[in-house]
């Protein structure tokens, strides 16, 4: 019976749709393994899937079963597909829901964390703190993410003086931890200070994100499980006791002088401070934390490289900041720009608006895995052969590393970092040919669910304003101040006078390829190593 039960399971449950070869003992793990071994040590499950898809024959989704260490996994290729998963529906009204798979992330976001609840409660979270992610609201506490940015820039500095090698995703993700903590709570985290004077709370929650690096490991490792219990507790501990500390501060503020952080955006004075609010706020301030600060670095350190690769695209943004700020390249003249109210000045950079979103194109940072329990008749449509297949007891996973490479929108530079792509109406928010009236024509070039780094529907990210301007501040200030040199992978292929070599689509050769690995998010693989130099006409004093 149990032979005939893993026959059923391994070879006909699934048989409709695409995979490899499964076999009867491993399912698809030893192939999977396979494959990774010919692609380069320590690469993303992203970069494994792509792999498998060309070798499928691009298929729009297929099937990789990991039973019974995981679960067996639906890799969405695309984009059409991945939008009926997304989007709301008779069967889910706020879009599929979330997999068991996220719980693995408990211990850092916490099980009330709005990443993972559902239904009534899920939506009462979202309202509540959907205020304080408003881009009004968060143009107010701009001067905040400037100076942290300012603290970032004197790092870059030193690197500049010494000449010496440095990791700039470190610098990056202590930049970022420190502004979730500024905006979400109005702690100083301390993330950009030395070891001795960061707070305790920082280094815990270091050490429980290194705690949680080879959890993939599927043999049972009780040390491990222990060390996460034991930082997770303590981390608890510290952040329980400071968000006890400002809710009390912003109840003592009068109404003139109101606390603006989101987490005071979503506290109620009137409502007295239970153990049970106070443990939700506790949770959802660390999901902003696990959520907000890794992929906003991600998305930087990203951008600082393909910016260095791309001479033709690297003069066309400083040329932008030019237009806008003027000539002199001194970040005070930025930020004097941005922090004077005229709130036109973030919608005018258009250019650093394509980086951004080309960048994430390329390299997403998050995803999205969901599932439809057995039983619950769910059905995906696969566009081309018109069929609807029953999807229910698989993770679905929408897997954007693969749907915005897809020649069929981004067309022959599907691969190349391109900017200018998403400039005219590339508008990709959230209307889809669903979504429009009869007759209406969105007029963008590139249909809005071909690009989802954020997710779409209604649980797409919350904290996508926040990302949007954090970048923006932060590439406005540094583009034109400092050179980057890419050391290590990744590193140009010099020519040799010394001269960088120039391919006939405008990109510096490079000697190796950069790429992403997975530590909870997924993040370049040597934490992007950097040499950096002060521009030319830029002085070191700001
Ligand atoms: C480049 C930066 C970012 C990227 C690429 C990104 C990506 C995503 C993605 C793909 C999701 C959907 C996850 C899922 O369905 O399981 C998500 C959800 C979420 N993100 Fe972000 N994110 C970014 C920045 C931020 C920031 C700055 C914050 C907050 C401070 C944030 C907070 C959240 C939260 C709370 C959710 C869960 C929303 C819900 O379930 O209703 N994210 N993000």
């Amino acid at each position: 019976y149990l032979l005939q039960q893993a026959h059923y399971r391994r070879f006909r449950q699934y048989a409709v749709l695409p995979q490899l070869k499964p076999s009867l003992v491993w399912g698809h793990m030893k192939a999977l393994h396979e494959i990774s071994l010919r692609g380069r040590p320590g690469q993303h499950f992203d970069d494994t899937a792509l792999d498998i898809y060309e070798s499928l024959g691009r298929p729009p989704v297929f099937v990789v079963d990991l039973r019974p260490v995981s679960y067996a996994i639906l890799v969405v290729a695309n984009h059409e597909v991945a939008e009926q998963i997304s989007r709301v529906s008779p069967l889910f009204p706020w879009s599929v829901t979330k997999s068991p798979t996220n719980h693995a992330n408990d211990q850092l976001v916490g099980k009330d964390s709005m990443n993972v609840k559902e239904g009534e409660d899920w939506k009462a979270l979202r309202k509540r703190f959907s205020l304080g992610f408003a881009h009004q609201h968060l143009m107010t506490l701009l001067p905040l993410i400037m100076d942290k940015t300012w603290q970032f820039m004197k790092h870059l500095d030193s690197y500049a003086r010494t000449g010496e090698d440095f990791p700039l995703g470190v610098l990056l993700t202590n930049l970022t931890f420190d502004i979730i903590g500024v905006v979400s709570l109005d702690v100083d985290f301390g993330a950009q200070l030395d070891k001795a004077h960061q707070s305790e709370f920082i280094q815990v929650y270091q050490q429980l994100v290194a705690a949680f690096e080879g959890q993939d490991n599927p043999f049972p490792d009780p040390k491990g499980r222990f060390r996460r219990w034991r930082l997770s507790g303590k981390m608890d501990k510290l952040l329980t006791e400071m968000v006890k500390q400002k809710l009390s501060e912003y109840q003592r503020l009068d109404s003139k002088n109101k606390a603006r952080s989101i987490v005071a955006l979503a506290s109620n004075d009137s409502e007295p401070t239970t153990p049970d609010t106070l443990g939700m706020i506790v949770d959802q301030v660390k999901s902003f934390i696990f959520a907000g600060h890794d992929t906003t670095s991600i998305l930087l350190q990203w951008a600082f490289y393909e910016l260095y690769r791309n001479p033709g695209v690297l003069n066309a943004i400083r040329s932008e900041l030019d237009g806008i700020f003027g000539p002199d390249p001194d970040p005070a003249v930025v930020r004097d720009k941005l922090l004077s109210g005229e709130d036109d000045t973030m919608a005018r950079l258009v250019y650093t608006s394509a980086v951004i979103k080309e960048t994430l194109r390329l390299y997403p940072p998050a995803g999205t895995a969901r599932y439809s329990k057995p039983g619950t008749g769910f059905k995906l449509h696969m566009p081309g052969d018109n069929r609807d297949v029953d999807v229910d007891g698989l993770v679905l996973y929408n897997c954007q590393n693969i749907i915005q490479r897809d020649p069929a929108v981004y067309g022959e530079t599907a691969d190349d970092f391109v900017p200018e792509r998403w400039l005219g109406n590339t508008d990709t928010s959230m209307k889809t040919n669903d979504d429009l009236a009869p007759g209406e024509k969105s007029g963008s070039k590139v249909p809005g669910s071909a690009w989802r780094p954020f997710e779409r529907g209604p649980r797409n990210c919350i904290g996508q304003e926040l990302a949007n301007i954090e970048a923006r501040v932060i590439l406005a200030c540094a583009v034109r101040r400092y050179d980057f040199t890419k050391v290590g992978l990744g590193e140009l292929d010099l020519d040799a006078n010394g001269h960088p070599k120039l391919n006939a689509k405008g990109v510096y050769e490079v000697k190796s390829k950069l790429y992403n690995t997975r530590q909870v998010t997924a993040r370049p693989i040597d934490k992007m190593m950097m040499r950096v130099q002060l521009n030319p006409n830029a002085s070191f004093d700001i």
